[in-house]
C-alpha cells in the first residue's frame, strides 16, 4: 500500500521532490514530509509556517485525486510540495549571525546574546561564535609561556588560570553545570603540559590550542539557550564540512565545504530542528585532517561561509561598534558608521587593515550576492551598514578612510640585467618563495616600490631575517632600498571620483607638508593608497577626516 501512495504522489511532483512513505504498521504509513508546503482551508499560511518549522513527519490520512492528506499538530491538510532529495536550503534557515568575541566576552554579554536573537523571531538562524573575550590571545600567550616554562609549571601559566575561571564562572552565572566544559579544561590543561614538555610550539599544534576558544564559547551558548528552552544543537566546524587548506593559522576555505556544510545542518535540522551553533574560525585541514584556523578575525568568513553554503537571505556579523565607520574609532573617535558599501569596498577596506572585517570574508558572502549587514550588539537599534553587490554612488564620495601602520615599503631598482617581464617576474617568485605576500605596488618599466605584508601570522612583525634574505636574493638583479616605519593610508571610496578625492586629500597634505612616498589605485579601483611616514599618519588621518566628513 505504502508504494502505491508514494508513486502516486511522484507523478503528481515536480521530478526533483520526492515523498517518502514508510509504512509503519499495515494500517498506517509515515509520510516525510521535510520542507513541504502545506495547505489548509482556515489558516494556511500559520499552517505552513508551524510544518516547515517544527513538523517534519506527519501520518497520512488519506490519498485522493485532490492529493496526499497528512496530518500534524496543526490538523489535517494537503502535501502540496514535498522534499528534494538533498534537503532544500529553501526557507530552513534565513541568515546566519555571528557574533565576535567582544558580544560573547561575558555571562552577561551571553543574555544578551541571546536576547538579541529572540528578538527576531521570524528568523530563522544559524550561530556562528567566535572565543569569549580574549580568549583567543589568552591561549596563545599560554601557548607561548609553556614553551619556555618547564612542563612542572605550565598549570601555573596565568593566562590559563584565567580561561579556566572566565568559562567556569560563565557557566555558573548562566546556572549551567561546569561538566559543559570540564572534558575540554581539561584537554586544554593536558595540552598546555604536553607544549611544556616538548618545548615547542608548531604551527599546527598553534591552531589546536586556539581551537579551544570557540569550541568553548560554543558548548556553553548551546546549553544556555537549551536551558531557556531554545532547543540549539552546538558543531564544531571541523566535523561538518568546513574544510580548508593545510596553511596552519591561515588557512583558506575551500570551495567543497559549502555543499557539505549545508547538507549537513540542513540534514540535521529535518530530523530535528535546532538553532544550530557553531564555531567560528576554525576548519578541518584538506590533507592532514588536522585543526586550522582561519586568521585572526576569521569567525566572519565562516559567517559569510555559511550563508552561502546554505543560502541565505542575509548574513550579520554583530560587532561592538554601529557597523563599519568612516575610519578606525580607535584612531580618531569622530568616526561614524556608513550606512552602505559595495563588497568591493568592504573587501578593500578590510584588507588594508580595517579590523572590522576579516579580509576574506566578503569572498563567498559575494559569490553568492548574499547582503552582509554589520550591526553592534550593545546597540540593537542602530542600523548598522549593509555591505552588497552595487549601491547608489550618486552621492558618494569618500566611504572609509583606514590606516595600516608600521609596513616596511622596498625600492627595487633593475640592474638591467633581465628584460622587464623576467624582471617583474623574477621579483614577485623571490617574495612568493619567501612566503610574503605584497600589499601596494607601483611599478616603472625598471623599478618597483611596494610595500611588504608579511603574511602575517598572528601578527608577528616581518623579522630581520627575512628582510636580509630578501634583500640578498633581490640583489643579483636589482639594487635595493629598504624603508621602514611607514604608513598606509588608504582611501575607500567611488573610484569614479578619485580625482576630486585626491585634490582634496593632496591639500591637507600639502598644507601640513606631508609627502606621499608612493601611491597606488587597487585593481578593484575602490581603493586609493598613499604611503607616509608613520609619525605623520595618525594625525593625517584625522585631519582627512575632517575634511572629508566634517567631523
Ligand atoms: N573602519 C572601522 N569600522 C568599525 N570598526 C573598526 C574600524 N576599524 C577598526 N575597527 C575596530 O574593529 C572593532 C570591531 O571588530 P572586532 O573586534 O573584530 O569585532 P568582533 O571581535 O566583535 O568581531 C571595533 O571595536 C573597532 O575598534
Ligand atoms: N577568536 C578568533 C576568531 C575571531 O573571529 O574572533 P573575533 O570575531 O572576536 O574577531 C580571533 O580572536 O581571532
Amino acid at each position: 500500500m505504502a508504494a502505491a501512495i508514494c508513486s502516486t504522489s511522484l507523478q503528481q511532483c515536480a521530478p526533483n521532490w520526492f515523498l517518502k512513505v514508510e509504512p509503519i504498521s499495515d494500517s498506517q504509513s509515515r509520510c516525510q514530509i521535510g520542507l513541504s508546503r502545506w495547505a489548509s482551508s482556515s489558516s494556511s499560511s500559520l499552517f505552513s509556517e508551524r510544518c516547515i518549522s517544527s513538523q517534519r513527519t506527519a501520518p497520512i490520512v488519506s490519498t485522493r485525486k485532490s492529493g496526499v492528506r497528512c496530518q500534524n499538530g496543526a490538523g489535517v491538510g494537503v502535501v502540496e510540495k514535498v522534499l528534494e532529495k538533498d534537503p532544500s536550503t529553501e526557507l530552513l534557515f534565513t541568515t546566519v549571525m555571528k557574533f565576535g568575541g567582544s558580544s560573547v566576552a561575558s555571562a552577561e554579554r551571553m543574555q544578551e546574546v541571546a536576547n538579541v536573537i529572540l528578538s527576531f523571531p521570524l528568523e530563522r538562524p544559524i550561530i556562528v561564535l567566535s572565543a569569549m573575550g580574549k580568549t583567543t590571545n589568552n591561549l596563545l600567550k599560554a601557548g607561548e609561556a609553556a614553551v619556555s616554562c618547564g612542563a612542572g609549571k605550565a598549570c601555573l601559566i596565568s593566562e590559563l588560570t584565567s580561561i579556566d575561571k572566565l568559562h567556569r564562572e560563565t557557566c555558573q552565572k548562566l546556572g549551567l553545570d561546569e561538566s559543559v566544559v570540564d572534558e575540554l579544561l581539561e584537554e586544554l590543561q593536558s595540552l598546555i603540559t604536553g607544549i611544556a614538555m616538548i618545548k615547542e610550539l608548531t604551527l599546527r599544534t598553534r591552531d589546536y590550542l586556539v581551537s579551544f576558544g570557540e569550541r568553548l564559547s560554543t558548548r556553553i551558548f548551546a546549553a544556555f539557550l537549551n536551558k531557556m528552552g531554545v532547543k540549539a544543537r552546538q558543531y564544531d566546524a571541523f566535523e561538518i564540512g568546513f574544510i580548508t587548506t593545510d596553511d596552519f593559522a591561515n588557512a583558506d576555505i575551500l570551495d567543497e565545504t559549502y555543499e557539505q556544510v549545508g547538507r549537513a545542518l540542513l540534514g540535521d535540522y529535518v530530523k530535528d530542528p535546532a538553532i544550530p551553533i557553531v564555531t567560528g574560525f576554525l576548519g578541518k585541514g584538506i590533507k592532514t585532517g588536522r585543526i586550522t584556523t582561519m586568521g585572526r578575525g576569521g569567525s566572519d568568513l565562516t559567517a559569510t561561509a555559511l550563508g552561502r553554503a546554505c543560502k541565505l537571505r542575509e548574513i550579520q556579523v554583530w560587532k561592538d561598534v554601529d557597523g563599519v565607520l568612516t575610519c578606525d574609532p580607535n584612531i580618531h573617535n569622530g568616526a561614524i558608521p556608513v550606512k552602505e558599501l559595495t563588497f568591493d569596498e568592504a573587501a578593500e577596506l578590510s584588507y588594508f587593515g580595517a579590523q572590522v572585517l576579516h579580509p576574506q570574508s566578503m569572498r563567498p558572502a559575494r559569490e553568492a550576492d548574499i547582503p552582509v549587514r554589520v550591526k553592534n550588539s550593545y546597540n540593537i537599534k542602530a542600523p548598522g551598514t549593509v555591505i552588497k553587490k552595487t549601491r547608489d554612488l550618486s552621492e558618494a564620495q569618500l566611504t572609509s578612510i583606514v590606516l595600516k601602520k608600521s609596513v616596511t615599503m622596498l625600492d627595487i631598482v633593475s640592474l638591467r640585467m633581465l628584460g622587464q617581464y623576467g624582471f617583474l617576474g623574477k621579483v614577485f617568485s623571490v617574495f612568493a618563495e619567501n612566503g610574503i605576500s605584497v600589499d601596494v605596488v607601483a611599478t616603472s618599466e625598471v623599478s618597483i616600490s611596494l610595500t611588504l605584508d608579511p603574511a602575517k601570522l598572528w601578527e608577528r612583525e616581518l623579522i630581520e631575517q627575512e628582510l636580509q634574505r630578501l634583500q640578498d636574493e633581490l640583489s643579483g638583479i636589482a639594487m635595493v632600498n629598504l624603508v621602514q616605519n611607514r604608513s598606509i593610508i588608504s582611501l575607500i571610496g567611488n573610484y569614479q571620483c578619485f580625482s576630486h578625492i585626491l585634490e582634496k586629500a593632496f591639500s591637507v597634505m600639502r598644507k601640513k607638508g606631508i609627502n606621499a612616498q608612493m601611491i597606488s589605485q587597487g585593481a578593484s579601483k575602490a581603493n586609493v593608497s598613499l604611503v607616509v611616514d608613520d609619525t605623520e599618519a595618525v594625525d593625517l588621518v584625522k585631519s582627512l577626516h575632517k575634511v572629508f566628513f566634517n567631523c
